[in-house]
């Protein structure tokens, strides 16, 4: 199937989500949000950030044959669906998603327009961001426990940017996905 398919990935309290959603409105297209059975953060949106839902009715989801891929990360249940990627590629022209590294893995090899995007920031950064956003202590030492395996997975990425001044990291971003994709600027253009 054709499309833009953008996935984002990279270390917890890197900016991935951040950096996704800003992508998103630039090249407009629609985030494919994933299901989850990890309690909900007080700064997150259901249906924005994440689809909640209990383990039963993930379990009879993913049964049904509903998710085009789904882990278990930590203890909980990652999935998105098929329909809504076949859905955002037939009406929108793609979509975007943050996930883990596995997960890239198997979009590569199920849509043929996958650019991959890995977003890092150092180790200290990423602790203070988690610790401003309000993860509490154990959830940011399970985000840093995989902080290195994660940083392995930069050279399978098409795409790495370093996340530190927002402004100039989308700019720049910007500039890189549109390079990837060969987009040229009409100079005349007004846009
Ligand atoms: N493969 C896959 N990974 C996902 C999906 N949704 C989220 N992830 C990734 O799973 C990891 C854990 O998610 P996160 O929301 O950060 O949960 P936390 O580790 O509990 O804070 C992150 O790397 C996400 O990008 C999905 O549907 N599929
Ligand atoms: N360049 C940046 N400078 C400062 N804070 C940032 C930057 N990028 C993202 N943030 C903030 O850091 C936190 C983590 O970003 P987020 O996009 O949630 O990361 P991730 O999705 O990788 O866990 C959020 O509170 C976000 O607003």
């Amino acid at each position: 199937m054709q499309g833009r398919v953008f996935l984002f990935v990279g270390p917890d309290g890197s900016g991935r989500n951040t950096l996704a959603n800003a992508m998103g409105i630039t090249f407009h297209i629609p985030r494919v949000v994933s299901y989850t059975t990890r309690p909900k953060r007080q700064y997150e949106t259901p249906g924005r950030d994440y689809i909640f839902v209990t383990e039963k009715e993930f379990t009879e989801k993913e049964q049904a044959g509903n998710f085009i891929e789904a882990v278990r990360s930590d203890g909980y249940y990652y999935g998105i669906k098929k329909e809504d990627c076949e859905r955002f590629l037939r009406e929108q022209g793609g979509f975007y998603a943050v996930l883990s590294p596995a997960g890239c893995e198997i979009f590569k090899k199920l849509f043929p327009n996958v650019v991959t995007i890995f977003v890092y920031a150092d180790r200290d950064t990423v602790t203070e961001r988690q610790q401003l956003r309000g993860d509490d202590k154990q959830t940011i030492e399970r985000h840093l426990r995989h902080y290195d395996n994660v940083m392995n997975y930069q050279g399978e990425c098409d795409i790495a940017i370093a996340n530190y001044d927002l402004a100039s990291t989308a700019q720049e971003l910007t500039t890189r996905i549109e390079n990837f994709l060969g987009i040229v600027h009409d100079p005349d253009s007004k846009y």
